[in-house]
């Protein structure tokens, strides 16, 4: 268990967050620039906060009020950086080694071998970082990190620097220490797709404010905040599968009030909640229902809202759900929309896309 009450004052930035973390998988989701890393940095020890107090498991690491203000070294908190950071004159062999000989035996929870199978990284034992490839470099990164035995492991972008393949080759490693270490991680990515591969439970940041924290579900259907626009998770919904319509090449689903048509996914189990994303230029706007139409998505709604975006207008509609179009000045004009009046919002069942896919093992990510 984190608790943790700081604040942090730099020239143009400031963090001002309060938490508390169990002891599972918690993913920090924030724009850049938001001070996920600043967070990071805080617990495991790295950059030092002007106020507050931080507890793990019952131990003070921090107390501004009392002085206490542990070392990093002496938290045992690991961390992994988007880039590995191995030292390029040791083996892989020799990185792993490294913190696992820092940890007095008495202190240690990982065997050796028992990391390196978790990570395959046996064939990779003898080789240099520098003939290693990055997803690999992180692998190692990982391993080296689980044998100093943290009791957190704090992930900072780990696959920002990999290209979609690799980050589909590592995300499986990282889920097996997830079910097998049962170790508390906090995983920073700007990529909530990314992040729901490891876990729902989300910690929102924005400005330096802790904005949201608790379940992805239960944040965006929370119709007292609004914390999905700010973040950029509008047209982002969970919804519950319905049924497939295997012949009609689509998988239905609810939302709140909302009834949906989507690609067609028979993988996913009736009853099981899965996170869809629609972006706001594929929702078309309209007066009335038109029959005849091959979209199979023509869902009522009432306009909230209209706002400038970029050269674009977003207007936000209420349709049992909260929906975001984006539309040209012009079709504005011409559909003369105002707030208050009720509107049809049209989406392509191929528009919506899942935020994570796992089919036969391999791993897809979407955009989001
Ligand atoms: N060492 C530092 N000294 C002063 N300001 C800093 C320092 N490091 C970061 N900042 C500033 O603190 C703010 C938060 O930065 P931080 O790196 O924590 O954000 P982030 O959410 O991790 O961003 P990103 O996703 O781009 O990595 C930014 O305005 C940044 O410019």
């Amino acid at each position: 268990m984190l608790s943790l009450d700081i604040e942090l004052r730099r020239h143009a930035f400031d963090l001002v967050a309060q938490l508390e973390l169990n002891g599972s998988v918690t993913g920090l989701f924030g724009p850049s620039g938001s001070g996920k890393s600043s967070l990071l940095g805080i617990i495991a020890g790295l950059v030092r906060p002007q106020r507050g107090r931080l507890v793990l498991d019952g131990e003070t690491l921090y107390d501004g009020a009392s002085g206490v203000y542990l070392p990093p070294h002496r938290r045992r908190i690991g961390l992994v950086f988007q880039d590995s950071q191995l030292f390029p004159h040791y083996s892989v062999k020799g990185n792993l080694l490294y913190g696992f000989k820092q940890t007095p035996p008495n202190q240690r929870r990982f065997r050796f071998d028992d990391i390196v199978d978790l990570l395959g990284l046996g064939p990779l034992l003898n080789a240099h970082p520098r003939k290693i490839s990055g997803g690999e470099k992180q692998r190692v990164a990982l391993g080296r990190s689980l044998l100093a035995s943290p009791r957190l492991l704090l992930l900072d972008e780990p696959l920002a620097s990999l290209d979609q393949g690799l980050k589909a080759q590592i995300l499986p490693f990282l889920q097996r220490i997830r079910d097998e270490l049962q170790l508390p991680m906090i995983y920073v990515s700007h990529a909530l797709s990314e992040i729901l591969h490891l876990t729902d439970q989300l910690v929102l940041i924005k400005q330096g404010r802790i904005r949201a924290a608790g379940a992805l579900q239960d944040i965006l259907q929370n119709p007292q905040t609004d914390h999905a626009a700010p973040l950029g998770l509008d047209n982002t919904l969970p919804v519950t599968i319905e049924s497939h319509d295997v012949e009609g090449g689509c998988t239905l689903a609810r939302f709140r009030d909302l009834r949906l048509a989507l690609p067609l996914r028979e993988q996913l189990t009736i009853g099981q909640v899965a996170y869809v994303s629609i972006q706001r230029g594929e929702v078309a706007l309209c007066r009335q229902a038109v029959p005849g139409l091959s979209i199979q998505n023509q869902v009522p709604g009432r306009i909230i809202r209209i706002e400038p975006y970029g050269e674009s207008v977003a207007v936000r509609i209420d349709a049992g759900a909260p929906l975001v179009a984006e539309i040209t000045p012009r079709a504005c004009r011409e559909l003369d929309l105002k707030e208050g009046e009720a509107v049809y919002c049209l989406i392509k069942t191929r528009s919506f896309s899942y935020l994570i896919e796992q089919t036969r093992g391999d791993f897809k990510l979407s955009g989001a």
